[in-house]
């Protein structure tokens, strides 16, 4: 089966600047693809082109085989949208905005409650319908513009940080309606995030830098690839310590009372210190994580935040 979105040899310029430089990737049909990148590195670009409201410059972006140039409203039909501002009717109801939405995606009148039904269940606020938005929380707004990207039953959802600015509790409960959606309907999901542990857990990332793909893989093997364990030593005789690694080619940074060995061989490292006990008061093993995988591709933190 073919990807359910192809983009080969994307590029886009503004004027002389080029934002997004032949970029080429796939995102599989049921998966969670997420798009991870540094201030200006072009996602916004590579979304908005992706949903038919910005113009490539050139190659070719397709959704469930259809061209986002030449195909626009067939794309438009298969995709739901939800951007990083609501752009909800904070004066209606959740109700009322939904049905909008109907209005504007030409669904049948008769459809319109079921489906109403459908999505506000599946984000959990069918109690909630006759409140209005201005009275919801952050993380309830972002439920409602969930539901209403899904109104016209898309294949694929567009999702543009979709839980920055909400507290931990309520973004864990967005990727629990995230992770629902692709389970239990099939649902592509595409989203940009910069929270680390959010990349972590989807099927592939693609990082994006200066408008070019960096790198693009699972991110387990994207952890293998690109991170290493490290051992924190603390010693009570630093020129003992010190000698010991040299000798056994083991690299390390001294800094902060510590010593800090990135082992490539963490058995061989353990074998040497298990022989040197004295040396040692204490060791801590630390796993590489995915703050690491960027730090090490992009030689940046991606927000100063994090
Ligand atoms: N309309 C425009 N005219 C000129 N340059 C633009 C325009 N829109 C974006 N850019 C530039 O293109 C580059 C990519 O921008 P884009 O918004 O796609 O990045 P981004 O990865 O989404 O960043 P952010 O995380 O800040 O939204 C940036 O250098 C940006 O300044």
């Amino acid at each position: 089966m073919d990807p359910i979105i192809q983009v080969k040899n994307f590029t886009k310029r503004y004027g002389d600047f080029v934002a997004v430089n032949d970029i080429s990737f796939d995102v599989e049909e049921g998966s969670i693809f997420a798009f991870l990148g540094p201030n200006g590195a072009g996602k916004s670009t590579t979304i908005n082109t992706l949903c038919t409201i910005f113009e490539k410059t050139s190659g070719s972006l397709l959704i469930d085989g259809k061209d986002v140039t030449g195909q626009k409203s067939e794309v438009r039909s298969t995709i739901g949208v939800v951007f990083q501002d609501s752009t909800l009717d904070a004066k209606m109801t959740i109700e009322e905005n939904l049905k909008m939405h109907c209005v504007f995606y030409n669904i049948p009148k008769r459809e319109v409650e079921e489906r109403i039904q459908f999505v506000l269940k599946l984000v959990d606020l069918v109690a909630e319908r006759k409140k209005l938005v201005a009275a919801l929380s952050g993380g309830m707004k972002r439920r409602v513009e969930i539901a209403r990207g899904l109104i016209h039953y898309p294949k694929v959802l567009f999702l543009d940080e979709p839980t920055t600015g909400l507290d931990p509790q309520t973004r864990a409960h967005i990727w629990e309606y995230i992770i629902k959606l692709q389970k239990e309907r099939n649902i592509t999901i595409f989203l940009t995030t910069h929270y680390m542990e959010e990349a972590e857990i989807c099927s592939k990332v693609a990082i994006i830098d200066g408008g070019v793909i960096v790198a693009h893989d699972t991110p387990y093997a994207l952890k293998k690839k690109y991170t290493r364990d490290k051992a924190y030593i603390s010693t009570k005789n630093e020129a003992a310590l010190e000698r010991l690694l040299t000798e056994h080619d083991l690299n390390f940074i001294k800094k902060d009372g510590y010593y800090r060995v990135e082992a490539e061989y963490l058995a061989g490292l353990l074998e040497v210190l298990s022989i040197h006990k004295e040396y040692v008061t204490n060791i801590e093993i630390k796993k590489g994580t995915f703050n690491d995988v960027f730090l090490e591709i992009t030689g940046k933190k991606i927000r100063e935040d994090t």
